[in-house]
């Protein structure tokens, strides 16, 4: 048969692997494909052979349920509930956080209005990534649902925690009853290299969840919250370039590294069959909040109780929020680590990324059997 196994992979394009990260030694062996005839010289090479369609997937437009205004500048909600609150939002967690999370007794990062009933499992779902997609987003609408609980934070167990153990990281986690789904998100699983091993050898029916998002809007976002931390970094056109006057993309950039979407699927695809993984558009997590979320559900089994009605658009933020809870605490927006405003960037490079880019987008399309559009959209955005 012929599977993603059978792909001409661009993995073997320079400085795309991990730095010092092997491959799995089940990857598939990767063969340099031609470039593609688009592609100006020295960008990645094309895929030359579709994998087949995929039989799980299928776009379903849901539109234009949330209009997105932009946040006008100054104008800042910040997370008002408990469990928006509790976590910084960004990519990772603090020591502390999860030496708390994780303490014997401790309650996980489950939310706070929940009794602390049941026992600590290890999960059955995992939110894997991407970084920058959404995640936190979908972690927190999913975590309205009665029957999930998951941790606030990001345990990074299948990368930077592993050797704590399988009991660390169940203590890491929330305590559930019979029946409910113990969860996490930790955005950079996705382009772990041993990742999806581990955690088929924890379980191999556990159910992945990844968030995607234009890879080039999703750069810039990366850009922006590295910009946040250090403001003296190059601008974002220096750093995409290994030479600019040649148009060589620096695909050693973890920015950029990350957005080449079928790159790392591939590793994934040796240990899950697809129907294993879901992928949510990051796009309309926020245009269609409940639609997506109703994908969620179904996937994960659960009953669809998440919708319409937990959700309301807040146009300052300029997203979706999540409505106020029946017993009180104020309406949930993420905070300002999420939605950020990007600097602008040079429309030549954007150009030049939207080109980098496209034959990767195109066969990842393929492996999913999902068309996530990216290259119909005019702006970054
Ligand atoms: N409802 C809602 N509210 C706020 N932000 C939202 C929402 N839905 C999706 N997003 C987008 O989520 C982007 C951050 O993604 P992640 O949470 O995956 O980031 S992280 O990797 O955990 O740091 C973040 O990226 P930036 O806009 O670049 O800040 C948002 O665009």
């Amino acid at each position: 048969g012929t599977g993603p196994a059978a792909l001409r992979s661009p993995a073997a394009l320079p400085g795309s692997a991990a730095p010092g990260a092997p491959r799995s030694p089940t990857a598939v062996p990767v063969t340099a494909a031609p470039r593609s005839p688009a592609a100006p010289p020295g960008s990645a090479p094309g895929p030359s052979a579709a994998p087949p369609r995929a039989s799980n997937g299928s776009r379903e437009g849901a539109e234009g349920a949330w209009l997105r205004t932009p946040l006008a500048p100054g104008e800042v909600i910040t997370a008002q509930s408990g469990a928006f609150e509790r976590d910084p939002q960004e990519s990772s967690t603090t020591d502390e956080e999860l030496s708390r999370a994780g303490s014997p007794g401790s309650r996980g990062g489950g939310s706070s209005t929940t009794p602390d009933y049941g026992e600590k499992r290890l999960p059955q779902a995992l939110i894997i990534g991407v970084k920058k997609g959404g995640t936190r987003a979908l972690l927190e609408a999913i975590r309205a649902h009665p029957d999930v609980r998951a941790v606030g934070t990001e345990p990074h167990f299948f990368d930077r925690n592993y050797e704590k153990g399988l009991e660390w990281y169940r203590n890491v986690m929330p305590k559930t009853l019979e029946g409910q789904i113990t969860m996490e998100k930790t955005p950079s699983y996705f382009v772990t290299n041993e990742a999806p091993r581990r955690i088929h050898s924890m379980a191999k029916d556990t159910k992945l969840i990844v968030v995607v998002r234009n890879p080039v809007t999703r750069a810039i976002s990366d850009y922006t919250q590295t910009l946040s931390k250090k403001p003296e970094i190059p601008t974002f056109e220096v750093l995409a370039f290994k030479n600019r006057t040649l148009g060589l993309i620096d695909a050693s950039w973890s920015a950029i590294r990350i957005g080449i979407y079928a790159l790392h699927l591939e590793n994934w695809l040796q240990y899950f069959p697809l129907s294993q993984i879901l992928f949510v558009s990051g796009e309309r997590l926020i245009t269609d909040p409940a639609g997506e979320m109703a994908k969620v559900q179904d996937f994960l089994g659960l009953k669809r109780i998440v919708t319409e009605k937990h959700f309301y658009f807040n146009k300052t933020k300029g997203f979706p929020c999540l409505k106020k809870p029946e017993d009180s605490s104020a309406p949930r927006c993420l905070g300002k680590s999420k939605g950020r405003t990007h600097p602008k960037i040079d429309p030549d490079v954007i150009h030049r990324l939207r080109k980098f880019y496209k034959p990767f987008n195109v066969m990842f399309y393929q492996m999913t059997g999902q068309d996530f559009q990216w290259e119909e959209e005019e702006s970054d955005k």
